[in-house]
């Protein structure tokens, strides 16, 4: 029997990478043609009317919104309760939210694997719950340039604001004073007999400010917001520094900006920018004692997060003269309780986190996470994920088929190994020419990761969830690079999968050195097995796998084939694998359908057929 010519090759959805939807199931259950791009499959699942649901929870702009429109059902639904965001989640497959909405653990669990990208329409992302995301196979992306302006037009608002009085005295004019409160009639029975004559207030000398001219001002991250912060100072006329433990110093030689440690930034600065995202190690990173490290009458600028800050500790350091003033963009609760000494206190400029609010920044940013989030939903890798590996599309696009070898060889080692010997440590070797810094195997170590344990469990595996995975079941993936000679022109000349301490249902599965071990390359773009244990084999991974050991004789292909021919099994492609002539080989069989058990008992009962074993791909 001549084994068929080549089928066509399924191509890979990105969808199996990050987290699937209704949109990926239909994309799935389409018979997938070589020559088919996942675009072209994209347009049959849409028409099958498995569009996914977003749910805009917080205010976006139309641009956004038209861009989701086209491509999924949108539900604008604003000032959610926690309760009725949780009710709704089950019924979407993407959220996306501003700062003021609260992404927990609850939301995820109530959303019972639905839902499968948040959108932070913003920068900030400490208003998501990062570890439940990616423990539930969530994708988060955010919106990481569009606002950057907008947050530093804000920041330097407020510090000439601060500097100047401007609040203050905009609002002392407008509210004047009661000058003088007289009675027509003779007799006062009633307040409201009374009639108040207003001036407006002119406090000149009440109001005198300081010049920002000469100052130093410390910026605190010196990222985007900061750098572009630390840009416009200096066209003010300011001495700049800044502090930033993982900022590149030629960035900041480039704008005229000295590095500093934290303690000199704030022992020098006369005004302090703050500008780093809310983390556990920024938590609070202004307090009491390092307030006191500051120069007395510093001014504080905030348009970074609220928890930065310890307020409590700001309204001492107010009330002591060492701070005095502040500019707040943002607080630990927003909006700020009714009795907040920070909000009261005259000497405390404050906006309602209105860094972001511009019109263009918040056109710019709808578009961004529109774009991110549909490209996440269409299983595209997100140039803008939080929580899962950023690939750029060029290596992508070289990786595609390796990424599929990869799943498919963690699909193929795990289904070798017998049942009740538990999968606990895998060694994968990447040999490439590529210099290791060259090759990112991130994706590749996931995929394997999914191969490895999606048939033997429940738990569904995707770039963002496979590393906790894979560590919550007590699973070791170890990774090993071999250089390899030669033009580095494909990045990976093979890999191999390899898992110690297990039985195997194939013992021809098994290496001379004793683990489950299968091997694959990738050839003219497609997926191909190399190796199983000691056998040589070339057959490509598509469809399903009979791997066969028999004595090397003469017509055992017949034999295998005939049997897969009177069960109207279509063999796809076949190689034959052998120690040496006559000995023992192993015969690798490609097959389009699954073969019924009594097909399988029959190839069993060929004399000649020492083990075999059926594998799904
Ligand atoms: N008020 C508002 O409406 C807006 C607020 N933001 C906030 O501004 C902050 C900065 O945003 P981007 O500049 O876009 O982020 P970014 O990620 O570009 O910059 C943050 C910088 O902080 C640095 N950093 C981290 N830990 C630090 C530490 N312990 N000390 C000093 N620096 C540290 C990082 O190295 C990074 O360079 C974020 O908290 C963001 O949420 C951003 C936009 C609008
Ligand atoms: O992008 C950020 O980090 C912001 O703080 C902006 O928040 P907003 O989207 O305006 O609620």
């Amino acid at each position: 029997m001549a084994a068929s010519a080549k089928p066509p090759t399924a191509s890979l959805s990105w969808n199996k990478l990050l987290p699937s939807s209704p949109f990926a199931t239909a994309l799935v259950s389409f018979p997938r043609r070589r020559n088919r791009s996942a675009k072209t499959v994209f347009v049959v699942a849409v028409s099958s009317g498995a569009k996914p649901t977003v749910l805009v929870a917080e205010k976006l702009g139309e641009a956004g919104i038209s861009l989701l429109k086209e491509f999924a059902n949108v539900d604008c639904s604003y000032n959610l309760t926690q309760e009725e965001l949780c009710t709704k989640i089950s019924l979407c497959d993407a959220l996306i939210v501003r700062s003021g909405t609260k992404v927990t653990r609850d939301v995820f669990e109530a959303s019972s694997g639905r839902l499968k990208v948040v959108g932070r329409a913003g920068v900030g992302i400490d208003n998501v719950d990062l570890a439940a995301a990616t423990e539930h196979g969530c994708l988060v992306v955010n919106a990481p340039t569009a606002n950057t302006i907008a947050a530093a037009e804000h920041g330097i608002a407020l510090l000439a604001a601060m500097a100047r009085n401007i609040s203050q005295a905009s609002e002392s004019v407008k509210a004047g004073s009661v000058v003088k409160a007289f009675c027509p009639s003779a007799k006062v029975k009633f307040v409201s007999d009374l009639v108040y004559s207003f001036a407006r207030k002119w406090q000149r000398s009440k109001y005198v400010g300081v010049s920002l001219v000469g100052k130093t001002l410390a910026v605190m991250g010196f990222g985007k917001v900061g750098s572009e912060v630390a840009r416009r100072a200096k066209g003010l006329g300011m001495h700049v520094i800044a502090h930033d433990p993982y900022a590149p110093a030629d960035r900041a030689r480039a704008i005229g900006v000295e590095l500093v440690s934290f303690d000199e930034a704030l022992a020098t600065a006369d005004f302090i920018s703050l500008h780093m995202p809310l983390t556990a190690s920024t938590s609070k990173v202004l307090n009491d004692e390092t307030f006191a490290k500051m120069k007395k009458g510093v001014r504080i600028v905030n348009v970074a997060r609220g928890g930065v800050i310890d307020e409590e500790a700001l309204v001492k350091a107010l009330d002591a003269g060492i701070v005095a003033q502040a500019a707040l963009d943002v607080f630990t609760v927003e909006p700020p309780p009714t009795d907040s000494k920070l909000v009261s206190d005259e000497r405390v400029t404050v906006t309602p986190h209105l860094g972001a609010s511009t019109m263009e920044a918040q056109e710019g940013v709808a578009i961004e996470i529109a774009e991110a989030v549909v490209g996440a939903l269409r299983g595209e890798l997100a140039a803008t994920a939080v929580n899962a590996p950023m690939v750029p599309a060029e290596v992508l696009a070289e990786l595609k088929p390796f990424v599929e070898l990869a799943e498919k060889l963690g699909r193929l080692a795990v289904q070798l190994i017998a049942g009740g010997s538990g999968v606990k440590s895998v060694k994968v070797t990447y040999a490439s020419a590529r210099a290791p810094d060259d090759l990112d195997t991130r994706l590749l170590r996931a995929m394997i990761t999914k191969g490895l344990i999606e048939p033997i469990s429940s738990v569904f595996v995707n770039l963002v969830n496979a590393d906790f995975t894979a560590k919550q079941r007590g699973l070791r993936i170890s990774e090993e690079r071999i250089l390899l000679d030669g033009s580095p022109e494909s990045p990976l000349e093979f890999i191999q999968v390899q898992i110690a301490n297990v039985e195997s249902k194939f013992a021809s599965a098994i290496s001379e050195s004793g683990e489950v071990k299968v091997e694959g390359k990738v050839k003219d773009g497609v997926p191909h097995l190399t190796k199983v244990g000691s056998f040589e084999v070339d057959v490509s991974l598509e469809g399903s796998l009979i791997l066969c050991r028999q004595v090397d004789q003469p017509g055992m292909i017949g034999k295998v084939g005939s049997v897969l021919g009177e069960e109207n099994v279509n063999v796809s492609f076949m190689s034959v694998g052998r120690i040496a002539p006559r000995k023992q080989a192993v015969m690798a069989i490609g097959v389009d359908e699954p073969p019924s058990k009594d097909a399988l008992k029959r190839i069993g009962e060929i004399p000649a057929v020492e083990e075999f074993v059926y594998l799904k791909l």
